[in-house]
């Protein structure tokens, strides 16, 4: 011991299955009996057996994890870093160039769209964080046509309407927000942020954006919550876990914390396929998966390692137990046929998500806004549209993609991966930027539509007969226009 604490070289001797311990934090822990619980495999910690597994431990799990989940006579207390020995990295040649780009990245201010964050993040990020972010499910076509879909969908702009005062504020599940747009659930906001989905909370706060949290958070409910400010509104997102107990205690705290909307995952029996994630992970020099080593298929990637709790018997007839255990509004999210809304409706829901999970989950699924197309007018024939909210989310990149969605009838829009690229690439000042870039566009288009307020946003203003095309998926393309095209410029990195 030293000065009453662990050494390094005492931890360093519990290396094996046999006896295994870990530090993180500045803490030893012995998870040799948790090994085989582990649900990202046993291979993944015994690579940092009697090692400080803090790095890799830190964006995925929250901090409370080993409270919550090891046994108290686990913890072994704290360790004398300055004993530890740190080891050596060998030399990485893409992280060497990952850092020489940083040095080279735009300023802020050459990001004029929410697509200039994509290219910049792509070029900054750690390749497992920009792998987990951007990764769609088999060949990504429902991650593009989420995009691609918008712009199926014209505008029947009005004219010498008195647009002098916009007004973007609506309501979303009883509250009033600034803008109809809110911050979607995404995994592991620590992959791209040190500080994780706190950034996007702070974002949220100064724009009155709602913020949706996720249970796969690599930040602690409560850290989220706390980071909140003032009348601040957040909701749960939630993953329901097989048991059910567990879910219970994380439903009743989100409630007892003020969360104000429960939104049930539903289009994820089974995290989904995502290649670029399960890649990324394949070629991670830390994991033996080549040598087929590890005792769960890391080849899955991060996601699936995270979602083994994920319970596939969720169904129609837990809705009421639910309702049983909650007052928050309940939102079933990762909805995609008009029967399933009709259905929501009859189960006393209180909204739904039209979403295929960015694209993550189904491959051909089709994207939200063409169900919400088909959605709203099977909503207003039975006189069903002011039962149920209907939100939906999926390669909203532009404000004129909020302003199609809010024209069909969405009540308001969930956006993902742009926030989590503006936050990985520049911290807080680019999700505040994103999000003012936004509210410009916003207002710009409300504007030229002719329409002031979110009520004039009727399904008039829009041509949607490019919706009915179908998924022929080979779209012919303009060639002629396409190479006469002066294609937008992207954020441009400062010569060598
Ligand atoms: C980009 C992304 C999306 C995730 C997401 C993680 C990332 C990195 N994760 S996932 O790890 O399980 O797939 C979640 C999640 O935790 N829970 C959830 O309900 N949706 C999850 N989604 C889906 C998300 O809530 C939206 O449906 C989707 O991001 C909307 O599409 P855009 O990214 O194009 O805005």
């Amino acid at each position: 011991m030293s000065a009453g604490k662990l050494t390094g070289a005492v931890v360093a001797e519990h290396n094996s299955k046999d006896s295994c311990w870990i530090i993180v934090h500045g803490k030893a822990y012995d998870v040799t009996e948790f090994l085989p619980e582990h649900p990202g495999g046993q291979k993944i910690i015994l690579k940092y057996a009697g090692k400080d597994a803090t790095e890799e431990f830190e964006p995925i799990h929250p901090p409370d994890t080993l409270d919550k989940f090891l046994d108290p006579s686990k913890h072994l207390g704290a360790v004398d870093m300055a004993t530890v020995e740190q080891e050596e990295k060998a030399f990485d040649p893409e992280e060497a160039e990952r850092q020489e780009r940083i040095s080279r990245m735009p300023h802020l201010e050459a990001c004029y769209n929410l697509l200039d964050f994509e290219v910049v993040a792509r070029q900054v990020m750690k390749k497992t964080a920009w792998a987990y972010y951007s990764s769609g499910a088999d060949d990504e076509i429902t991650m593009r046509e989420n995009h691609a879909a918008f712009h199926k969908i014209w505008f029947r702009p009005r004219i010498l309407v008195d647009v002098e005062h916009i007004d973007m504020t609506t309501t979303m599940l009883g509250t009033k927000c600034s803008i109809p747009f809110y911050v979607t659930a995404t995994a592991l906001g620590k992959l791209g942020h040190p500080e994780g989905e706190v950034v996007l909370t702070k974002a949220a706060h100064e724009h009155n954006v709602v913020q949706m949290i996720p249970t796969l958070a690599s930040c602690s409910l409560d850290e989220i919550i706390d980071a909140k400010q003032g009348d601040q509104v957040q909701w749960l997102q939630l993953y329901v876990n097989k048991d059910r107990e567990i879910t219970r205690k994380i439903v009743e705290h989100a409630e007892e914390r003020g969360c104000k909307g429960l939104f049930i995952t539903v289009d994820a029996p089974q995290l989904g396929r995502r290649e670029k994630d399960m890649r990324s992970k394949f070629s991670d020099p830390g994991s033996n998966v080549q040598s087929g080593g590890d005792d769960i298929d890391r080849t899955q990637g991060a996601a699936r390692a995270i979602s083994s709790f994920i319970d596939p018997g969720l169904s129609w007839k837990d809705i009421p137990w639910f309702k049983s255990i909650t007052r928050m509004p309940i939102v079933l999210k990762g909805v995609q046929c008009v029967e399933d809304v009709l259905r929501a409706v009859e189960a006393g829901c209180d909204g739904v998500v039209l979403s295929n999970h960015g694209g993550r989950q189904l491959e051909t699924a089709r994207s939200g806004i063409e169900v919400l197309a088909e959605v709203m007018p099977a909503l207003r024939e039975r006189g069903w549209e002011n039962r149920i909210e209907v939100y939906v989310d999926g390669g909203v990149r532009r404000a004129t993609d909020i302003l199609k969605a809010l024209c069909l009838g969405a009540r308001g829009i969930g956006i993902g991966r742009p926030f989590l690229y503006a936050m990985s690439a520049y911290g807080l000042d680019g999700v505040n930027r994103a999000m003012q870039l936004l509210k410009d566009e916003m207002e710009m288009n409300m504007r030229l539509i002719g329409a002031p307020t979110v009520a004039d946003l009727s399904p008039s203003l829009l041509d949607t007969r490019g919706l009915l095309g179908g998924h022929s998926g080979v779209v012919p393309s303009d060639t002629l226009g396409l190479s006469a095209y002066d294609p937008l410029q992207v954020p441009r990195f400062n010569e060598k």
